[in-house]
């Protein structure tokens, strides 16, 4: 909504068109001397657009109707008014719209004024009215809240000598109850004029009958070089001789810029009428031109594009918001034709304003990048003089614009009381956005937080795509129109890269379980048996020792540095690691890995801190479990350096120390305390992760809320406390997202997103857009993701090692699931029943052969699709040999470790 409220009398009303850099200059010049242009949000009903109902004749104030309605008071000043009517439609009309616009009457300039506190005219009762206040115009009755200010007028008489002239000017101007100013010099009539205080006159009258005394051509000039001048009249008394006998004196009395010249009269009542005429002809018109600067101002921070035309339609003016939706600046817009601007059939347009109707319809800019855009137009029609319409007030709204209040509306609706039957979704409910708004929010609260809506300065992606589809449609068959509609349909949808998990293609009920459950998230829907149990699974009992570890100077140790020498190699021994550590490999791969990616420079923090740290985290991680322990953990911070290592290789600039130090951290405690159980698992036993994470994303918020409650909890294992606020900020923000890529459920809309950007393609792929914050995010998801399920693709002894671990884990829920009667999430996975090889078959085919294929082309590591590729022929191989439970897969680990004694490498098998 815009208020505009009462002016100051005589400002310095006159705004040249503002530039956008004097905009706000501008404005505030204005705001202080002119009154206030305010814009606010309005709860109150829609104005029922008077003006718009009206014939367009009406506005024109000069117009037949105004002579016989006015009556008395047909003295108007009719055609000043008539140019004011053309912009008040304007604003009426965008008051229609998105933003509601109103002008008060006020006065405000002096409180103490007969019309300060009125509202409007239609407060105005002839009891209220003074006989001898200036009349209002019947148009003020028609329009009341498009009153021109109407102050008390203040002047200013500036006379050397108490005369007869001089007390019948005194007197004529109380009996009109005008406000005046006794000054009797020169100087203390600019004196007068130029206070803060008490200037502001409307009316200036100086005695030019004496240049002695008063230099009257001088004083004019000082008062029109006067800040605040602009509607300011001007009068100069003459002499009856010099008006009768030398016209000269009064054209430079004119000239310097008097309004105008007066012969001195002694009598009140000559006085008294030429006051009224300069009133009605000179000051009433004035304070209408300074109304119509504050709508000018408002009318250029109007966040509709409006562009008003003559009757030739050449542009006359063009707002702010304009030069956004044509791309041109406002000096290239005004003067050109309404052809230059916009392809359209302009005769379409002008053959409903020329019957004085509104026109509503769509146009292509042409816009100055070439690139054309569609904008939706109303075309109004305006009578300034005469009846016929002289210009067209055309609203712009760029389709984009349009797109996005009626996106924002839809969700906004729907989060609303559905009163009503919205309008969702159609063609033509996107492309006439604002104008739904309006049919189906009828109520203050509504319309309030929808204009809040439709102004943010938001813009998406899919909303330009959107945009650039209904553009398409306009041009296409009905066959191309109805797809482009089911496109634009599903591009609408939450969730754009969720999978709806197609049905799995293999008739393996193994592989369906593990899938499925991989996928899902919650409580399992599976008919179950009674929920009974309450226990915690957060077990606290089997975690190794507190103390920090010391490698003594053993065989052990030395191969322990032996091992350490090959830590970035993909088929580094992890199990060894395990063994050689006594189950704690983390601390010390983790203090390698940071000691080789510079960390403790990085985070500016010592090594101690940093092995505490490890020891600390290794501690939550549950040794009992068979997969998920430190080991795994270890693993996927084995595989990250690696990935790491590789980028830093190809000096692909994505990851700088930062993210380096963040995503080794983020790996080291991405299952920490993982209880050895799954999110559903947890859910349906109503345990107390799921009910504090509402059943969602339950262990992945888990293990990062845990690693910072643990970090930040001891200032002694507070890798982050050298990091200054911003970077600690960064730092977790990386860290929790990354840990939370590891959940599986939204596996593939990581991976679809990873596909988006970089293909899969090795050839043809683009380098990456370096500093790209969303791209970057999308690489260090899929960098963790690809670690935390690398074991498909290590060496097949460690791969089988893996998938017996995580196989025996299953069982271990299943067993749990079985004995507490609780729904089993993957009835597949028994012990007794299960085939490991053909779970694992699923497993590369529907999880992770995509995935490594894409970061493989990504950052080039072949030796991963070798052996993801070699091992699934394995599995195939042991499926068919009946190699399927775990007492099989161990009787195979045995002879893969005695084939690898003997040296034969899985290289030579491939
Ligand atoms: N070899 C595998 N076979 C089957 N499932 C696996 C295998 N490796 C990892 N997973 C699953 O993939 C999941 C990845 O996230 P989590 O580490 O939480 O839990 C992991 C296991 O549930």
């Amino acid at each position: 909504m815009i208020i505009i409220t009462g002016s100051t009398p005589n400002g310095d009303g006159e705004l040249p068109a503002p530039s956008s850099e004097d905009d706000e200059r501008h404005l505030a010049e204005y705001g202080e001397r002119n009154g206030t242009v305010v814009m606010m949000e309005q709860e109150e009903e829609e104005h029922e657009g008077t003006s718009l109902e009206l014939s367009p004749v009406e506005h024109g104030v000069g117009g037949d109707e105004m002579e016989s309605d006015t009556g008395s008071s047909g003295d108007g000043p009719k055609p000043e008014l008539s140019n004011g009517g053309c912009q008040l439609d304007v604003v009426e009309q965008l008051a229609s719209d998105d933003e509601d616009l109103l002008l008060l009457d006020g006065g405000t300039s002096s409180s103490s004024g007969r019309y300060g506190h009125r509202k409007s005219s239609l407060a105005l009762t002839p009891e209220e009215e003074p006989l001898d206040s200036c009349p209002r115009l019947v148009s003020d009755l028609k329009f009341p809240n498009l009153l021109p200010p109407n102050p008390v007028i203040k002047i200013l008489i500036a006379f050397c000598k108490n005369d007869p002239v001089f007390e019948a000017l005194g007197n004529a101007s109380h009996r009109l109850n005008l406000e005046p100013t006794f000054v009797k010099s020169a100087e203390a009539a600019i004196e007068a004029f130029q206070s803060p205080n008490a200037g502001g006159h409307h009316i200036v009258i100086v005695d030019a009958r004496y240049p002695r005394t008063i230099e009257a051509e001088a004083l004019g000039r000082s008062i029109r070089n006067s800040k605040g001048s602009q509607h300011t009249t001007m009068v100069a008394v003459v002499k009856k001789s010099v008006f009768e006998k030398d016209d000269t004196a009064v054209i430079s009395l004119l000239d310097v810029g008097y309004n105008r010249c007066i012969i001195e009269s002694p009598h009140v009542s000559i006085c008294s009428s030429e006051l009224r005429q300069i009133q009605h002809s000179l000051v009433r018109p004035q304070n209408v031109i300074s109304t119509q600067q504050a709508l000018y101002t408002a009318l250029h921070r109007s966040r509709e594009a409006v562009i008003i035309t003559d009757d030739t339609l050449r542009a006359q003016y063009a707002n702010r918001a304009s030069e956004r939706v044509l791309n041109m600046k406002m000096d290239e817009i005004v003067g050109r034709s309404l052809n230059d601007l916009v392809t359209a059939d302009i005769s379409n347009i002008l053959s409903h304003t020329s019957r004085y109707k509104d026109y509503d319809g769509y146009l292509t800019t042409r816009r100055k990048s070439q690139e054309s855009s569609q904008i939706h137009v109303r075309a109004v029609p305006v009578s300034c003089i005469g009846r016929n319409p002289t210009h067209l007030v055309l609203i712009l709204e760029s389709s984009s614009s349009a797109l996005v209040s009626s996106n924002a509306i839809g969700e906004a609706l729907q989060t609303l009381p559905q009163g009503k039957e919205v309008p969702r979704g159609s063609l033509h409910s996107i492309r006439r956005g604002s104008f739904d708004v309006r049919s189906i929010a009828s109520d203050g609260l509504r319309r309030t937080s929808l204009a809040k809506l439709s102004s943010l300065p938001l813009e998406a992606p899919i909303t330009k795509v959107l945009s650039l589809l209904a553009q398409v449609q306009e041009n296409c068959s009905q066959d191309e129109s109805k797809l482009l509609d089911r496109v634009m349909e599903f591009l609408k949808r939450e969730g754009l890269y969720s999978p709806q998990m197609k049905e799995i293609r293999t008739e393996d009920p193994v592989a369906t379980d593990l899938i499925g459950a991989l996928l899902t998230q919650g409580p399992t829907n599976i008919l179950s048996s009674r929920r009974s149990s309450n226990d915690s699974i957060i077990r606290g009992g089997g975690r190794p020792s507190t103390g920090s570890i010391v490698f003594t100077k053993t065989k052990e140790s030395s191969l322990l540095s032996d091992l350490l020498q090959t830590a970035l190699d993909w088929d580094f021994e992890i199990f060894k690691l395990e063994d050689l550590t006594e189950k704690r490999p983390l601390v010390c791969l983790g203090l390698e890995l940071f000691r080789r990616f510079d960390v403790y420079n990085t985070f500016n923090c010592d090594e101690m801190t940093f092995k505490l740290w490890l020891i600390e985290m290794e501690k939550y991680y549950h040794s009992e479990n068979t997969y998920h322990n430190s080991t795994h953990a270890a693993d996927v911070m084995q595989a990250t350096a690696v990935y790491l290592q590789q980028l830093s290789n190809r000096e692909l600039k994505i990851m700088d120390r930062m993210d380096e130090a963040t995503a080794l951290i983020a790996a080291a405690t991405h299952d920490i305390d993982h209880p050895g159980r799954s999110s559903a698992f947890l859910c349906n036993s109503d345990n107390m992760l799921a009910l504090l994470y509402n059943d969602i994303c339950v262990l992945e918020s888990h293990h990062a809320a845990t690693t910072f409650r643990l970090t930040l909890a001891d200032d002694k294992i507070n890798i982050f406390k050298h990091l200054d606020r911003d970077m600690y900020k960064l730092a977790r923000s990386i860290i929790v997202d990354m840990i939370l890529a590891t959940e599986m459920t939204r596996h593939f809309e990581h991976l679809a997103k990873f596909v988006s950007v970089f293909g899969t393609d090795v050839e043809s792929k683009d380098p990456l857009p370096p500093d790209n914050d969303d791209n970057q995010i999308l690489v260090r998801r899929m960098l963790i993701k690809c670690a935390d399920v690398s074991n498909p693709t290590r060496p097949l002894k460690f791969c089988v090692e893996w998938a017996r671990r995580i196989a025996e884990e299953y069982f271990m829920q299943t067993d749990e699931e079985k004995r507490k009667n609780l729904p089993i999430v993957m009835p597949m996975f028994d012990r007794t029943t299960c085939s490991i090889s053909k779970s694992q078959i699923g497993f590369i085919e529907y999880i992770i052969h995509d995935m490594m294929d894409a970061w493989n082309s990504f950052i080039e590591m072949p030796e991963i699709i070798r052996y993801m590729e070699f091992n699934y022929s394995q599995w195939k191989l042991f499926e068919e040999q009946g190699i399927n439970t775990l007492s099989d897969i161990k009787r195979k680990q045995i002879s893969l470790t005695e084939e690898t004694a003997s040296s034969i490498s899985l290289e030579e098998k491939f």
